[in-house]
């Protein structure tokens, strides 16, 4: 039955965002039992339930206290958003923080054949979307008027089908367009997951947990961006190697047994070795250069 103290969370049930999801709660300790139940399934190890439903329901249920955090496509949010704006309906929400996934893109796109200068060309056409509000925000900016046209899905087959002229849908490789005929020419929205969290009271107990899931939350991506570096470099030729591992920390230096000339250093670092600074490194005497990943991290 529902416990009221224990937290609610909303994720999508199957599509984009659903393992990278679940994934971050599992990387996060959470262990939920997806198998016993299809619309609700709980977690074993901490108060935590999570509720699988279409995305587009997700801000919603956030808006309106039915759950109190969601994970959910920034595109698909400010949709909403927008859209409450428009009829005055309530639409408050915490955005937590932005995810290292769902990165994708709201263009605008035409098929290759139509001659395409500027966002002028746009002026009077047809549009079929799934983000009406989004798109109707972007070309009111801009002072383009157009007609609209209103599709839940196949977006990409509607100039084909002779229902628009031209199509605002999420891109991410563009792979989807290329094989539709169709060119990008202007980008709408940038999007990445989101978790947001409900406005209102939430009891004590509640809040603990939640607070204990954002730390968590910060050293899986913390931990997912970062790399544990490990080489052996000439003690003569510290500071050029170091100053070659940009996004670094300053790197732990240890003797070699036996080799008074060259030092073993182990340092995290934010950004990715690079195959070209790992040659750098190598040209300046470095050796059994080693780039791990991180399983976790808390600082
Ligand atoms: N190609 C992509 N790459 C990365 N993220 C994407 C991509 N396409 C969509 N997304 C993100 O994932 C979210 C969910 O996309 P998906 O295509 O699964 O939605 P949907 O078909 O509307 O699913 P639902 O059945 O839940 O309504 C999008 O709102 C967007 O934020
Ligand atoms: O630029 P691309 O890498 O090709 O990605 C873009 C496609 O990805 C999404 O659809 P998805 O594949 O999630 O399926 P859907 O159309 O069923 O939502 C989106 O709606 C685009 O169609
Ligand atoms: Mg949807």
């Amino acid at each position: 039955m529902f416990d009221n103290n224990r937290v609610r969370i909303a994720m999508q049930k199957t599509g984009r965002l659903s393992s990278d999801s679940i994934k971050l709660l599992t990387c996060c300790g959470i262990k939920i039992n997806l198998k016993q139940q299809k619309l609700i399934a709980f977690a074993e190890n901490m108060p935590i339930d999570v509720m699988l439903v279409r995305d587009d329901d997700i801000p919603g249920l956030v808006m309106d206290g039915v759950v109190d955090l969601g994970i959910v496509g920034e595109n698909v949010l400010e949709e909403e958003l927008l859209k409450r704006i428009s009829q005055k309906s309530e639409y408050s929400y915490i955005t937590l923080r932005r995810l290292d996934f769902g990165i994708c893109r709201l263009s605008l796109a035409i098929p290759v054949s139509t001659i395409y200068s500027d966002i002028t060309c746009l002026k009077n056409i047809r549009i079929a979307t799934s983000y009406p509000h989004l798109l109707k925000k972007y070309l009111d900016e801009k002072k383009i008027r157009f007609k609209s046209c209103m599709l839940n899905g196949s977006v990409e087959v509607a100039p084909r089908a002779g229902l628009a002229d031209a199509i605002c849908d999420l891109v991410s490789t563009g792979a989807t367009l290329e094989a539709n005929g169709l060119r990008e020419v202007q980008v709408v929205y940038r999007s990445h997951a989101c978790l947001i969290c409900r406005t209102g009271d939430i009891n004590h107990i509640k809040k603990e947990v939640i607070n204990k899931l954002m730390t968590r939350i910060k050293g899986v991506i913390k931990a997912r961006e970062s790399k544990y570096i490990m080489l052996h470099a000439p003690v003569n030729k510290l500071e050029e190697v170091i100053s070659l591992l940009r996004g670094a920390e300053r790197p732990t230096i240890l003797k070699l047994a036996g080799d008074d000339k060259r030092v073993a250093m182990h340092m995290v670092s934010s950004e990715t070795l690079f195959w070209e600074t790992m040659e750098k490194l190598k040209s300046l005497g470095a050796s059994s250069i080693l780039v791990l990943p991180i399983e976790k991290m808390m600082e």
